[in-house]
Parts: structure tokens; sequence; C-alpha cells
């Protein structure tokens, strides 16, 4: 059987800017990222997405919307992530890093996709033109995507 883990990841915008932060340890460790992770027990997925963005960017996010569902398998791994992908362009407090990440804002036109999951350049201009999208991939160690597909949809189905 094939295992599930649920995580988040949300992405703050403003007018011209998306602010990500640099991973200081763990998974994707030294690329620039949203903010989220595991959704606990007992949370639900949009809570989750809450509380992460609150300990990893020191920012409280009003009015999450959840804009995709990306699937990420990898080769000799039988877990299946399942990443629900939300935006805002509402929140208080300042960004201030935190043990896990480093706040900066980024212009949208300039993004460092170099540092950055492979398949982030494949569906960022999906979620800055406020599109949602669906998308699978393959990865075979964190750098090579074997197969993928994605997916602009009118809404997002489980
Ligand atoms: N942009 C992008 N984000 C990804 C990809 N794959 C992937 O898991 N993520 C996100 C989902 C989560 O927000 C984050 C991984 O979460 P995590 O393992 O750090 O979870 P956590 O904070 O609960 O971890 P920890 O406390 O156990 O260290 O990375 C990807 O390919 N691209």
């Amino acid at each position: 059987m094939v295992a599930k883990k649920v995580l988040s990841l949300v992405f703050v915008r403003d007018a011209s800017r998306i602010l990500l932060g640099l991973k200081k340890r763990g998974f994707g460790q030294g690329w620039w990222n949203g903010f989220g992770g595991k959704v606990e027990p007992g949370e639900t997925i949009h809570e989750g997405a809450l509380r992460e963005l609150k300990e990893e960017a020191g920012v409280t996010g009003h009015e999450l919307q959840e804009v995709g569902l990306l699937k990420f398998e990898f080769v000799g791994d039988p877990v299946l992530l399942e990443v629900h992908v939300f935006s805002t362009t509402k929140y208080t407090g300042q960004p201030s890093e935190s043990e896990e990440m480093k706040p900066r804002w980024f212009d949208v036109d300039d993004l460092p996709f170099s540092q950055m999951w492979a398949d982030d350049s494949l569906w960022f201009p999906l979620l800055l033109k406020g599109s949602k999208f669906s998308g699978y991939f393959l990865f075979k160690g964190h750098h090579e995507i074997l197969k993928y597909t994605l997916d602009e949809v009118e809404r997002l189905e489980y």
C-alpha cells in the first residue's frame, strides 16, 4: 500500500511581490519556497496552512484561497505527497525569521527558480496569474523530474 502524506504550502503576495522563505533545515533545505508542512492530526488542511505560516514566517494569514493541488512521488519511496497550495494577499504581522525559514520578498519577475524545487518553474506562472492548478510529478532524487502532468482547472478535485 502507498502511504499518503498531506501537506500545506502557503504563498503571501502583494501587488508585485511574493513572500518566500529560505528553508534552513530538512526537506528542501537551501531552497526558497512558500511556507507550510505536514497537516497534524485534528486540524484541517486550512488550519495547518495558517499554523505553518505563523510558525515559519511570523505572519497571520487571512482569507487563504486554495489554488493548487500537487502530488509528488519519489522513485523508491512508497509515500505519496499531497501538497495543498494556498494563496492570499491578506496578512497581518511582519515577516520574521524562524528556526525553519528565512523570509524575503521577491519581485514576481525575478524569482530564484535555480534555488527552488524543479517543478516550481512549471506551475508558478499559473499561481501568479491567479489560476487554479492540479499536477503530478514523479521525481528521481530531489532534482530530476522523470514525468509529470499539470493542468489549469476550474475547481480543485480531491
Ligand atoms: N514549492 C514546492 N514545495 C514543495 C514541493 N514538495 C514539497 O513537499 N513541498 C512543500 C510542502 C511543504 O510546505 C514543505 C515540506 O514540508 P516539511 O517536510 O518541511 O514539513 P514540516 O514543516 O511539517 O516538517 P518538520 O517540522 O517535520 O521538519 O515543502 C515542491 O516540489 N515544490
